[in-house]
């Protein structure tokens, strides 16, 4: 099958298109890919969805801009669709499937909720192509937590390297997450806690630029190794894998506990990027054996500075993924076109060591043009 994969993640920097080919049990090729990036009016629209979203009780529900956010986000996933296609020289008719991942705005697995916005029906409609979506809620619904998915996907790809095993998978987003395969046995995944998203918003109030380019500020800084202690002081990161972590969901505690106000914007750079690599670090304890190699996707991987800290906190060698052929930028994309063919076949996305479900699952509701 010929997908195209859509994601836009915890960062809410805009939506990734990628094209990949698979019969959802192996990956053929992995294709172009584009971000259609999100301008300062719809990510306020988003800002405003999550906030609206808080007291969601039930997952249809959709109060206050919610509504009016899935409209806009769907129809600029349609038009990254074809902005894609166009590039390619190809035309919907041209591909079998779309996966839409939607734009996550509440995540409470313990709640039995997770909400992604999107109206796949519109999309499939306004394509003219299948579109699969909605991946997160059966994994929920029999008491998973509803992430990670991409492990099966990180899995694919691994099979296909020849390295020293075992190899962890990361993806530093907003948020962080692992896959770590070893062979045949069953891979194991998390969240690890903060990606990003932390650095993004005290870059942002200290200097008015969205992020830590090149991870340049960091780099002249020192971190403070005391507040990251502090931090690490969290039962989430004992907790054993596998375990799931909400956007906001270490916004406050990094506060209180970190209280970056004291510090330079170097220093406060420094340590919250130690403390990403730190939270990373503390899931090896948790695994049967350390990882041999890291492979880093996601824009954390554009961050040297992240980089050199994973690599001095592992011990192990870290390769960024676009070095072992994959893109970076684009494996979450590519990811949710390989789910949405996968799950056309009824093939499981989730795991007992992924997603903490029972029985492996699959999931994702399809959509067809009327
Ligand atoms: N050149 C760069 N230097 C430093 N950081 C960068 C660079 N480019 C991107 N980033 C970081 O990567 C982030 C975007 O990463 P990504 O697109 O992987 O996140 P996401 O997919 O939205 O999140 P998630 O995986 O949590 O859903 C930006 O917000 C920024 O912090
Ligand atoms: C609820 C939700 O949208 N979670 C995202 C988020 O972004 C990164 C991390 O937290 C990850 O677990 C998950 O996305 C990836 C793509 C996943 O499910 O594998």
């Amino acid at each position: 099958m010929r997908v195209v994969g859509l994601m836009s993640g915890t960062s809410m920097d805009g939506i990734d298109a990628a094209l990949i080919e698979t019969d959802g049990e192996e990956v053929f090729w992995l294709g172009a890919a584009l971000t259609q990036p999100y301008d300062a009016p719809t990510r306020a629209l988003l800002v405003q969805a999550m906030e609206d979203a808080r007291g969601l009780n039930h997952r249809t529900d959709r109060p206050g801009v919610l509504c009016d956010a899935e409209v806009r986000i769907t129809d600029l996933h349609a038009e990254a669709v074809l902005r894609l296609l166009e590039h390619l020289r190809l035309t919907p008719g041209d591909i079998d499937l779309v996966g839409f991942h939607g734009q996550t705005v509440f995540h409470r697995p313990d709640a039995g909720l997770t909400v992604q916005i999107g109206v796949g029906e519109r999309l499939a409609c306004s394509l003219g192509v299948p579109v699969m979506a909605d991946f997160r809620a059966a994994d929920v619904a029999a008491g998973g937590e509803g992430a990670p998915l991409v492990p099966v996907f990180h899995r694919a790809l691994v099979q296909r390297l020849a390295l020293p095993q075992p190899v962890a998978v990361l993806n530093v987003g907003g948020v962080a997450n692992v896959t770590v395969i070893d062979g045949d046995a069953p891979p194991i995944a998390c969240d690890t806690g903060p990606g990003n998203a932390l650095i993004d918003d005290f870059m942002f109030a200290r200097t008015g630029v969205p992020c830590d380019v090149d991870g340049q500020t960091a780099a002249k800084g020192t971190a403070d190794e005391e507040r990251v202690a502090q931090v690490l002081e969290h039962p989430f990161f004992a907790k054993p894998p596998p375990k799931s972590l909400d956007r906001n969901e270490f916004r406050r505690f990094v506060a209180e506990r970190a209280g970056l106000s004291g510090l330079s914007a170097e220093d406060g750079a420094a340590t919250l990027t130690a403390l990403t690599a730190a939270t990373v670090a503390a899931v090896v304890p948790l695994l049967p054996r350390p990882p041999a190699v890291w492979i880093v996707a996601g824009g954390g991987a554009r961050n040297p500075t992240l980089l050199a800290m994973l690599a001095r906190r592992l011990g192990a060698e870290v390769r960024t993924a676009d070095a072992v052929g994959w893109s970076a930028d684009a494996l979450e994309a590519h990811a949710f076109g390989f789910l949405a063919a996968r799950a056309l076949k009824g093939l499981p996305l989730t795991f007992p060591t992924t997603t903490g479900v029972a029985v492996p699952m699959t999931g994702g509701v399809l959509f067809r043009p009327k």
